[in-house]
């Protein structure tokens, strides 16, 4: 079953009072891969999370996760997956390795197999050292690395993160993105939510983005980019001269804008599959490209053309 999908959404909606917070959402979750639920405050990201773990029943719309519809198999669902969120309920007057134990033990290991499961923990997410820590000295970075542990004690195969790096410095957060790289690497399926663009880019094989509960933009965050335009091809060329007969010959095939100087086009690409077309027209004309630039639109440029205006 390996095409099955971790997680299925169809038409997902929630409503409070009446008011649509998420509105007919639709996405899949291919297993093994990082999933980025992407939107400004407010967005339903966390109502679509909560959803998702069981917490919050949908007022319209299906869920499965591994195949299991989570209406009907709620039981059966919560087993599959961990959640982490900026909520978690830890003390914070016990140490990080009491913390792991007792929720080892609420997950139904032994003393023993919850001894050795903590000890494992610790050893993965660095935090051997500071085991016999009370959490009120823990830094932002150490606990949500140890809120993730505690996700993970029962070895989900699918994985949410709610805002797993909010207010974390950049190298915390980078360390971070290691962590949830190395889950993936190990197999295991993740939907995170952020309001970082940088970190779906970073970290995401497919992006949501949501705005006024609504999805208006999915794929990869190259996908994206290429949605919203702005790929462009910039080539520089040895002589001016050469640069007005290259814009000649592809003008009637390709967009050729403005460029900053007399040496360089500037072309509107489709798709990066363009580029070695373009380049062997060019080679095939003796036109001798000197530099070869292709510049990208970021991801914050989707975000402020899908959402930024309507906001
Ligand atoms: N229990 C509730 N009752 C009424 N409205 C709610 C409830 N929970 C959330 N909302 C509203 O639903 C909308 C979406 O909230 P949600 O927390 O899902 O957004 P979010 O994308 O996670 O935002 P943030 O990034 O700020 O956490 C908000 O307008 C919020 O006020």
């Amino acid at each position: 079953m390996e095409n099955e999908n971790a997680v299925t959404v169809e038409k997902l909606t929630k409503s409070f009072k009446g008011h649509k917070v998420v509105d007919q959402i639709s996405f899949n979750i291919h297993r093994g891969e990082i999933f980025a639920l992407l939107g400004p405050n407010g967005a339903g990201k966390t109502t679509t999370i909560k959803m998702l773990t069981t917490i919050l029943k949908p007022t319209k719309g299906s869920i499965k996760i591994f195949g299991y519809d989570v209406e009907t198999n709620a039981m059966k669902v919560r087993s599959l997956f961990g959640l982490t969120s900026q909520s978690t309920s830890l003390d914070e007057d016990l140490s990080a390795y009491e913390n792991l134990m007792i929720f080892s033990r609420l997950n139904g290991l032994s003393r023993s197999a919850a001894k050795v499961r903590t000890n494992e923990l610790l050893n993965e997410f660095d935090l051997v050292d500071s085991a016999k820590k009370t959490l009120n000295n823990f830094s932002g970075g150490m606990r949500r690395r140890l809120d993730l542990a505690i996700s993970l004690i029962d070895r989900p195969q699918l994985i949410f993160l709610d805002e797993p790096t909010t207010g974390l410095d950049p190298r915390t957060r980078a360390q971070m993105w290691a962590t949830i790289r190395t889950l993936v690497n190990a197999g295991s399926t993740i939907l995170l939510t952020t309001q970082y663009l940088e970190e779906a880019d970073q970290l995401a094989n497919q992006v949501a983005l949501i705005d006024h509960g609504k999805l208006v933009a999915l794929g990869t965050p190259d996908k994206l980019k290429e949605q919203v335009g702005g790929l462009k091809l910039v080539l520089t060329f040895k002589k001016q001269t050469q640069a007005a007969e290259a814009k000649q010959l592809l003008e009637s095939t390709v967009s050729v804008g403005k460029s900053s100087t007399k040496q360089t086009i500037t072309i509107a690409l489709e798709n990066v599959a363009d580029v070695t077309k373009i380049l062997n027209r060019l080679a095939a004309k003796q036109l001798e490209v000197t530099k070869i630039d292709v510049q990208y639109p970021s991801l914050d440029d989707v975000f402020f053309a899908l959402t930024f205006g309507k906001n």
